[in-house]
């Protein structure tokens, strides 16, 4: 059984977060560990307050995992501010195995996510250790300090992202002007590049939809899958999640966890270019 860890915040609305990773690890046959760096009162409506957990106790339960458990992949979702942040780069140093940073920044409502003086932070002490970086676009427009309008201006984020010692940028194009299709962008450091493309679906549940991708990502890494293929296999999963999304609560309802087992054969991804 391969073990994975997400080192992210609680939704006690179940959409979004630890939640949403823990959910995916158990359908993509994982076994989920996890790090709580904070709790948010949260529902499909909103992010009601924040309360972090202090840096010693997230140092805790990270090592109480790595005393234990041949850990085969680590993410990471919410961490809030840059004392977190360089908790998890400490003990992440010296580490061998593969991280996936989703630099989770804001809640689909406004929310703050991670505090402002924390962008330099992730830039400068988590993202050098990354193996897999994925942010949307507003998360790589903050990261980089950059305007991104076209997929020329992807390219460059991107490689301004490998710069700082990533191996791979995955820049998701949920944020360009497109109606009919959902676009990623992906950018190795080898220099190889390929877009994802599926049809765009309309729904306002897409609570959740960053987490639950890095997690089915960091499932299919920690099962060894090749990076491309697990790249490919995870946007599967996220297309499948929001084709059949949950209309529960009373805001932006959660994507569905258990779509992707049933209907993975007829999921299609066009692999294309990043001109
Ligand atoms: N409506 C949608 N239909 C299909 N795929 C989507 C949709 N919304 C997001 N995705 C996909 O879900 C994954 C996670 O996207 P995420 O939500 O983090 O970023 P985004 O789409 O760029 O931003 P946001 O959803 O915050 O507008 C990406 O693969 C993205 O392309
Ligand atoms: C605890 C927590 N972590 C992350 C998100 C972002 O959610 P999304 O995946 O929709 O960007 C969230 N709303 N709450």
């Amino acid at each position: 059984m391969h073990i994975v860890t997400t080192i992210a915040g609680s939704d006690s609305g179940g959409g979004a977060g630890i939640q949403a990773d823990l959910k995916t690890f158990q359908e993509l046959d994982v076994f989920g560990t996890s790090v709580i760096t904070a709790l948010t009162a949260q529902n499909t409506q909103g992010v009601m307050d924040v309360l972090p957990i202090e840096q010693a106790f997230i140092n805790k339960q990270f090592h109480a995992l790595l005393e234990d458990f041949p850990i085969s992949a680590i993410k990471t979702g919410m961490l809030f501010s840059s004392d977190i942040i360089r908790t998890i780069a400490l003990a992440m140093t010296n580490l061998t195995i593969p991280l996936i940073v989703d630099p989770v920044m804001i809640a689909k409502g406004g929310e703050t996510l991670l505090q402002q003086e924390a962008v330099e932070a992730l830039r400068n002490n988590l993202l050098p250790l990354a193996t897999i970086v994925t942010p949307n676009i507003p998360e790589a427009e903050t990261l980089t300090a950059r305007k991104i309008e076209t997929v020329s201006d992807i390219r460059l984020a991107a490689q301004s992202l490998l710069q700082l010692g990533v191996q791979c940028v995955i820049i998701k194009g949920g944020h360009l002007a497109n109606k009919d299709f959902a676009v990623d962008y992906v950018f190795f450091k080898n220099g190889k590049s390929f877009s994802m493309q599926t049809s765009r679906i309309a729904t306002k549940n897409t609570h959740g939809t960053g987490c639950t991708f890095s997690a089915a990502l960091t499932a299919f890494i920690g099962r060894q899958m090749p990076i491309e293929q697990a790249i490919v296999e995870a946007k599967k999963f996220i297309q499948l999640a929001i084709t059949h999304n949950l209309s529960i609560g009373h805001g932006n309802g959660p994507t569905n966890h258990f779509a992707y087992q049933k209907f993975k054969e007829s999921c299609e991804v066009t692999i294309g270019e990043t001109q």
